[in-house]
């Protein structure tokens, strides 16, 4: 099954300097040496992606690689040197200011690093807020925020102020707030990087629980690679304005594009990125209760190595696929080079 596509972008270039417009025009393709002479910045560079509906698609990349500039033109919140966005199908650079502006009230949804909570709110106020600005009315309003407010957590808090609350705590109002509008799209520059580890662990698996039960489409911007693993169906890799390479976790750690993929992906340990589909023995035979393919094997390592014999794999429909045993796995966990 091939999912819709939800969001894309072609061809998108986001240079900084003087005329850069007119330098993009009369070189449409510029090289990053060509770029450089000019005095230009290329923020982003030739970018084009394909975001699938119920997606979450990660960009990731070093800080100044161009992470935050593509996806502000993909919410045209900067405008583009270049190139075409089209959301559900639309052209939003040829979209009309108002038309604009009712797409990102209705169908996008944004969080920020730095969330900016509006102090003088209450939890509920800050999350009915942008209800508020589309006249919606109050009861309405407040019945939805509370919903939203429950569903991130943080029932029992609506009357506090931000000042009350944890950084954690905080986070949430900001996710609260950008859910209210139920937006199909939804936009997070590095939503959780304020906070520390454990906080942030946590944020991550609720951040999960809420995408099975809302499925948005979701762009969600990271310098942590762990964080990336955890969460994506895909990764975009970003350096130097361009994107070098767009992959499942899986296939990023298995066949790096570049070096420099490489060297990213190189920290991270293979059982928490490899799932069993990889390493099974196809139509294999096992003894027990089977395991789901998708599974990452650092979720079933214990469990194969002190296996005496393969363990059965299964599809999600519970179909027998083959067997896992432990060499499979040892080679993970203990070995330098690719499983046998
Ligand atoms: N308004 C601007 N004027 C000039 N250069 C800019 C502007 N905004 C961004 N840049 C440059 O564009 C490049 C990409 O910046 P961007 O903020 O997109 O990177 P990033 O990957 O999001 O970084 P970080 O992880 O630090 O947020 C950087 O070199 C930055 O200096």
């Amino acid at each position: 099954m091939t999912a819709k596509t939800k969001l894309s972008c072609r061809n998108v270039w986001k240079l900084y300097g003087a005329d850069a417009d007119g330098f993009l025009h009369q070189n449409p393709a510029p090289s990053g040496d060509d770029i450089k002479r000019a005095g230009i910045i290329g923020a982003v560079r030739q970018a084009s992606i394909d975001i699938a509906e119920g997606e979450i698609f990660i960009i990731m990349g070093l800080s100044g690689s161009g992470k935050s500039t593509l996806v502000r033109c993909l919410s045209r919140l900067i405008e583009p040197t270049g190139g075409e966005v089209l959301f559900d199908g639309v052209d939003l650079l040829r979209a009309t200011e108002q038309e604009l502006i009712e797409i990102r009230r209705h169908k996008m949804g944004m969080v920020f690093q730095h969330f900016a909570l509006l102090p003088h709110l209450t939890v509920l106020q800050n999350v009915m807020f942008p209800l508020t600005i589309q006249d919606t009315p109050k009861a309405e309003a407040n019945a939805k925020a509370r919903e939203v407010v429950e569903l991130v957590g943080l029932k029992g808090r609506e009357d506090y102020y931000p000042r009350e609350l944890s950084g954690g705590q905080q986070q949430r109002v900001g996710i609260a707030r950008s859910l209210v509008t139920e937006p199909d799209l939804w936009f997070l520059d590095e939503p959780f990087s304020a906070l520390d580890p454990l906080i942030r662990r946590e944020m991550q698996d609720e951040f999960l629980r809420l995408q099975a039960r809302l499925h948005k489409t979701i762009v969600f911007i990271t310098h942590d690679f762990e964080e990336a693993v955890r969460l994506a169906d895909r990764i975009a890799i970003m350096k130097d304005g361009e994107i070098i390479q767009v992959a499942t976790p899986e296939e990023l750690v298995m066949n790096p594009a570049t070096d420099y993929v490489a060297e990213f992906t190189k920290h991270i340990p293979r059982s928490k990125v490899l799932t069993v589909a990889g390493l099974m023995t196809r139509g294999g035979t096992g003894e027990g209760e089977p395991i789901v393919h998708t599974t990452r094997v650092s979720e079933v390592a214990e469990r194969v190595i002190s296996a005496d014999a393969p363990v059965p794999v299964c599809d999600e429909n519970g179909l027998h696929v083959g067997s896992i045993d432990r060499k499979a796995i040892a080679h993970v966990l203990f070995g330098s080079g690719d499983p046998a």
